[in-house]
């Protein structure tokens, strides 16, 4: 594996435990709205039978749980996920999934040693539900329903190993068996999901890059030709609208046919990738460079009026003009011709501009190539 790709496997392996780690807090409003049903069975079964611990103060204490679980989420919530402390947000929620198990376990034989005699039973009861209730929305995260599981279980299997009954030992065998299926379906599910995540983020990237490639020119990475006349309109647009000045240009390589045909295709491609590179360094990222056909670039001068359009392009094509491509044999400098354009009052679309550009473009090329000429409007008849 490369570095690049170890890389992004360690990206997309954050990205999938911040997104478990999310998808885990969301859920949690129903596991909290089960906690506040539990609270109330205790109020009733402790009043109803007689209970000597008050068992309002026994519920209060899930109410506890349940205030610093609901403003946790509500921390997680409005803090970015981004920001590196996802483990943190994760481990907080193991320990508080392993509270609550002990929590019940607790509430439930206080109640049992202090006159309530089903106390027990609805302890299994809520450990199996809860133990159900936390694989259905907390399997996303690989240990959380185990976490609550282990909890639970813990308290109960000692209890029941120290009856040193028949009764006991079956209970603590049944208990172990049940949880152990839940554990099982809970890997599964977590398995699944993790699967199901990953594919959805592959696909993600896939779609990105194949999006990327389509409005790429793969010889020179400029921009290609479709994706000129996606993004060229909207800056057009945008200088309009704040009344920037904007030129559209034209690049045409003088004599690209004669390169070609003495030195090769595959010099040929060297040289336009090393004017594509020219055009690229040297043009700000504001604006906009792509490769429009053969030899033809086209460039979009974002908030650059004509005069300073024409000084940047001069530059430009002194520079490609001053590009060594001796070692390939080329003895001649291998010069360019650009027409420039500048946008005006009338609602002209990138199509009119690049027209005009390609008007001044072939004037260059008709007064002897290697020059750079600006679009004039025809004088309007007298
Ligand atoms: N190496 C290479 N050549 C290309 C590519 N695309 C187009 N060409 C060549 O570019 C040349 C363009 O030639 P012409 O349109 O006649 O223009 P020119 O020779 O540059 O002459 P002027 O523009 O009039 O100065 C043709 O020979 C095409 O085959 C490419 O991707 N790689």
């Amino acid at each position: 594996m490369n570095t690049e790709s170890s890389a992004n496997s360690r990206y997309n392996q954050q990205r999938i435990y911040a997104e478990c780690v999310r998808m885990v807090y969301r859920n949690r409003a129903y596991n909290l709205m089960g906690v506040v049903l539990v609270s109330f069975v205790i109020i009733i079964v402790g009043w109803t039978e007689n209970s000597r611990v008050n068992p309002v103060i026994l519920a209060s204490l899930l109410w506890i749980y349940v205030a610093q679980a609901y403003l946790t989420s509500r921390k997680f919530n409005t803090s970015s996920i981004a920001n590196n402390k996802t483990p943190f947000w994760g481990k907080l929620l193991y320990i508080q999934l392993v509270s609550l198990a002990i929590l019940y376990n607790f509430i439930f034989m206080t109640l049992a040693f202090n006159g309530v005699e089903d106390a027990l039973l609805l302890l299994l009861i809520v450990t199996l539900g809860f133990t159900g209730g936390t694989i259905g929305s907390y399997h996303q995260m690989k240990w959380a329903p185990h976490m609550y599981t282990f909890g639970a279980i813990l308290p109960q299997t000692v209890y029941y190993i120290s009856l040193q009954t028949v009764y006991g030992t079956l209970i603590t065998i049944l208990l172990l068996c049940i949880l152990g299926f839940l554990a099982m379906v809970s890997i599964q599910q977590h398995k699944s999901w993790i699967r199901t995540l990953t594919l959805s983020f592959e696909l993600e990237e896939a779609n990105k890059r194949a999006k990327h490639l389509a409005r790429i020119d793969l010889l020179t990475n400029l921009y290609n030709r479709r994706a000129f006349y996606e993004l060229a309109p909207k800056s057009l647009a945008t200088c309009r609208r704040y009344n920037h000045q904007a030129c559209v240009v034209m690049v045409d390589i003088d004599h690209f046919k004669n390169i070609n045909d003495n030195f090769g295709h595959n010099v040929g491609d060297t040289v336009l990738q090393k004017i594509a590179s020219v055009l690229q360094i040297k043009l700000r990222e504001s604006d906009i460079v792509a490769r429009i056909g053969g030899e033809e670039f086209a460039l979009f001068l974002t908030q650059t009026d004509i005069d300073s359009a024409f000084i940047i392009i001069e530059r430009l094509r002194q520079q490609i003009e001053q590009l060594d491509f001796s070692h390939f044999g080329i003895k001649n400098a291998i010069t360019s011709c650009f027409g420039i354009a500048s946008i005006s009052e009338t609602a002209e679309s990138i199509d009119d501009l690049l027209i005009k550009a390609d008007s001044a473009l072939y004037e260059a090329k008709h007064l002897g190539r290697n020059r750079t000429v600006l679009y004039q409007e025809a004088e309007p008849a007298s």
